[in-house]
Order: structure tokens, then C-alpha cells, then sequence
């Protein structure tokens, strides 16, 4: 086997290969880091040791790529739009290796430069090997030391934590000076994954019996390490992975005073919040509607739903929530969790803080608008709506509840936060305002409004 053909099989450096390749599909074809590298870790069955070299390797790679662009074009004298982006991508790698992962120098620059050889060609040897050496002189701390002179603060702090220039203003805004670089911080570590059991389903105990840990708020939440698939609980669809940030605007939502009435998600794809609605609307022997308009989407809900009793308690529908098919003030809760840049859920795409670019927030401002007035035209009076995003950026957040409720006497902001009093430093207002580096949680907003 030709050696450019061995590493494409991943035989000869398996978990390197397999970031190299995750990477190249990431960066040409606009794919989520997160699913090229299930699917690539599926296909190709490494060892349990280098499915987690590879992991991480394409993970951090994502994450720090700005600021490692940043450094490679120092080292090597020239901008990354003069070089093949494939070598671009080799470099980005072996900086990973070289400044983040604690892998001694020498191996990790031999190890890369056998993989130029080996995928693209060995005419680029000489140049990677050249430029991750001169990496090598420097700390990742003294790169950037370096590298900040002569930047304002901002910038250079968005060089240190490694996030493009609006998401440092973003949290500067929103957080005391003294969080914000820990707040950007968090945005870099790997988050435990968390479970959700489906209420009248499963149980937190029974999770614990199988190794997992009780959530830190949640009380349908426990934690594991390993693959979720080997729990039982999930296997049968009687618990998910959800992040306890959206268990907890959930759980606010069925804690609000409502009345009794159907509960309806209108945005509900991929069904993690309507799984643990359905279960607690069951309880109150309310009927569910999930309603997503992409169909791909409206069938991971069924999925997420499966472990329910097919008993007619629980619909499913593809509709678009901004021209909704059912008449006005027919539900008691309705869930509007809208399409939202994610600046809140950085950590778990890796990837999506450079692809993201700021004007995404002003051009889903209308979309925004427009689900949370049809949430609000669907409830019945006595009913609440609970407006959530998995972004803190005051123009997807405070700017459009403020609109929605403005001029409007029918319509009553709730304490978010006193719904959920177990959760501390969670409130800005009446709004509920989860973090990363205070609760453990992606950034969940969440604002509750009542018709009168
Ligand atoms: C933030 S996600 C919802 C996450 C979901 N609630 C969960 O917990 O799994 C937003 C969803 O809104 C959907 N969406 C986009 N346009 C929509 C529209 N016009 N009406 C309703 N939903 C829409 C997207 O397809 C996406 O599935």
C-alpha cells in the first residue's frame, strides 16, 4: 500500500488521520465538526485511545483555530491565503499538538509532518516542518504575549482566549469586567455530558445504579462519562442527552401558574426540551403538540418521544410557527425556543465561533420576532409563553422580548428566576441568564410572559 493510501485508511496514524480528514470536511464543505467526526469514528472503529487523540485533536483545533491562525502566519512570515488550504489545516493540527495537547515537541512535529506526506504530498514536508518548528520556540502564553503588542484589550484578549472580536464584545457588555475572560474560558473546555431522564419514564436512581451521577440542578439530570448509548434508560428512550441549562427554562416554563390547557413547543427540533415537556404535561394530564417545520427535524422529535406510551397524550407536527395551522389562543404553555446564533453553546461546537458572523445576529432578528409574536398570539389568557435562545446577545434576547411586550397591557413579564430558586446568580431582571463559568450550563436565556 502507497503510504498516501495506507494514511487515507488511517492505518498507519489512525487518530490523526481521522482529525486531518474531519478537518479538511469541516473547513470545505461548511460541515459540523461534531458529526464528521461521529460518522469518521463509526466508519473507521479506532481504538478507545485514539478515538479520544483523535477527539480532541479536532475538537481544540476548531476551537483555537483563530488564534492559532494568528501564530502560524507569525511563524511562517506569510498569510494563510498564500498557502493550500489543506496545508493550512495540517498546520493548524500540529500547533494544537504542539502548544495545547502536551505532546513533546519532536513527536508531535514528525508525527504531522509524516501526515503531509502522506495526504498531501511530500513536496509540503519541508515547508510544515519548517513552520511548526518555529512554533515550537514558543509557549502557547508567550505567542500570544508577543503577539498582543500593541493591540487594545479587547483584542488581545480575543487573541488569548481564542473568539473572534464581536463575541468578546458581546460578553463584555453582558458581564462584570472581572468574568469576562473566564466566561470566554469555559467556552474552551470539553462539557460533561448530561442526561435527562423522561419524567414517569425513568428515574435519576435508576441512572445512578448504572454508574451515572445525580445533575447539579435539574431533577430529572445526571451525568456520565463514556458513551450514553450503554445505558439502558437511553437505549429505550426513557432518558436523552440534554444539557441541564435547557432541562432548567423547561422546568420553569411547567413550574409557571397557567391554568390547565394543551402545552405546545413551536420550535421543537430536535425534541430535547419537548422530551421532558411531554412528560411533565402528561403528568398534568395535558395534551402536547410539537410542532418543527423541517421535517428532518419533526422526525427526531417522534424519536425523542419514542419511549412515551403511543396513548394520543403527545402530536407531532411540521408546521411553520410563524403562520401556525391552529387558532389563536388554543394552548396554556407554549415553549418559543427560537433559531439563535448558539453563542451560548460554544462549547459544544467547536467550530461554529469562527463561521458565525456577527450580522447573523441582526438577520435572525426578524425570524425571532415573528415566532415570539405567534407564541404569544397562540396562548390563551391566564397561559405563558416562554421565550428562550441558547445565546446571551442582548439584541436575541432582552431587545426582543422588550419589543414584543411593548405597548402591550395584556401581556405580564414574570420573574423567571423565582421559578427556578435553587439556581443562584441566574437573574438579570426578571429574566433568567444561565452561564457556562457560573452554573456549569450552556448560556440559556429565558423570559416567561403571561396574557392577561
Ligand atoms: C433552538 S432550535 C430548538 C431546539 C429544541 N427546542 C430542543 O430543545 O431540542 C430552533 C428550531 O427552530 C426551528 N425553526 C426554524 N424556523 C422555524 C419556524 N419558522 N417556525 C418554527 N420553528 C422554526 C429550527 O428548525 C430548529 O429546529
Amino acid at each position: 500500500m502507497s503510504p498516501r493510501n495506507q494514511a487515507r485508511s488511517g492505518a498507519s496514524d489512525p487518530a490523526r488521520t481521522l482529525a486531518f480528514d474531519a478537518l479538511r470536511e469541516v473547513h470545505s464543505q461548511d460541515a459540523y465538526a461534531n458529526l464528521v467526526l461521529a460518522r469518521l469514528l463509526r466508519e473507521r472503529r479506532l481504538s478507545v485511545r485514539d478515538a479520544a487523540f483523535a477527539t480532541e485533536l479536532l475538537s481544540g483545533t476548531c476551537r483555537l483555530q483563530g488564534s492559532y491562525d494568528v501564530i502560524i502566519e507569525a511563524a511562517s512570515g506569510r498569510g494563510l491565503s498564500s498557502l493550500q488550504p489543506a496545508v493550512v489545516d495540517l498546520l493548524r493540527l500540529g500547533a494544537h499538538q504542539v502548544l495545547s495537547m502536551r505532546l513533546p515537541d519532536r513527536a508531535a512535529v514528525s508525527a504531522t509532518v509524516e501526515l503531509a506526506a502522506a495526504t498531501v504530498g511530500r513536496r509540503v514536508t519541508g515547508l510544515v516542518n519548517a513552520v511548526l518548528r518555529r512554533i515550537t520556540v514558543r509557549s502557547y502564553d508567550d505567542w500570544v504575549a508577543e503577539l498582543s503588542a500593541g493591540l487594545d484589550d479587547r483584542d488581545a484578549l480575543a487573541l488569548r482566549t481564542a473568539h473572534p472580536r464581536w463575541i468578546v464584545d458581546c460578553y463584555a457588555d453582558l458581564l462584570p469586567a472581572e468574568e469576562v475572560e473566564t466566561a470566554l474560558l469555559a467556552n474552551n473546555t470539553q462539557p460533561v455530558t448530561t442526561l435527562a431522564v423522561r419524567p414517569g419514564l425513568a428515574s435519576v436512581e435508576e441512572l445512578e445504579a448504572d454508574g451515572a451521577e445525580a445533575g447539579r440542578w435539574s431533577p430529572y439530570a445526571a451525568t456520565i462519562t463514556g458513551d450514553p448509548g450503554r445505558l439502558p434508560a437511553v437505549r429505550e428512550g426513557r432518558a436523552g442527552v440534554q444539557d441541564e441549562g435547557s432541562q432548567l427554562v423547561a422546568l420553569a416554563l411547567a413550574r409557571a401558574a397557567a391554568g390547565p390547557g394543551p402545552w405546545l413547543d413551536l420550535c421543537a427540533g430536535p425534541g430535547g426540551k419537548s422530551a421532558l415537556l411531554a412528560g411533565l404535561a402528561g403528568a398534568q394530564g395535558a395534551l402536547f403538540v410539537a410542532s418543527e417545520p423541517a421535517r428532518h427535524r419533526a422526525a427526531l422529535v417522534q424519536s425523542a418521544l419514542r419511549g412515551y406510551p403511543a396513548d394520543g397524550g403527545r402530536v407531532v407536527l411540521a408546521a411553520d410557527g410563524t403562520c401556525p395551522p391552529w387558532k389563536p389562543d388554543s394552548f396554556a404553555r407554549v415553549l418559543a425556543d427560537v433559531p439563535c446564533t448558539g453563542l451560548g453553546a460554544l462549547r459544544r461546537r467547536p467550530e461554529s465561533r469562527w463561521r458565525r458572523p456577527p450580522e447573523a445576529v441582526t438577520e435572525l432578528h426578524p425570524l425571532q420576532r415573528a415566532l415570539l409574536g405567534s407564541a404569544l398570539q397562540s396562548v390563551r389568557p391566564g397561559g405563558v409563553v416562554a421565550y428562550v435562545t441558547c445565546s446571551p446577545h442582548h439584541d436575541e434576547t432582552a431587545v426582543v422580548v422588550e419589543e414584543a411586550l411593548a405597548g402591550r397591557e395584556d401581556l405580564e413579564l414574570l420573574d423567571a428566576p423565582a421559578l427556578v430558586p435553587e439556581v443562584p446568580d441566574a437573574a438579570l431582571g426578571a429574566f433568567l441568564q444561565l452561564w457556562p463559568h457560573r452554573h456549569g450550563t450552556d448560556a440559556m436565556f429565558l423570559a416567561l410572559v403571561r396574557r392577561l
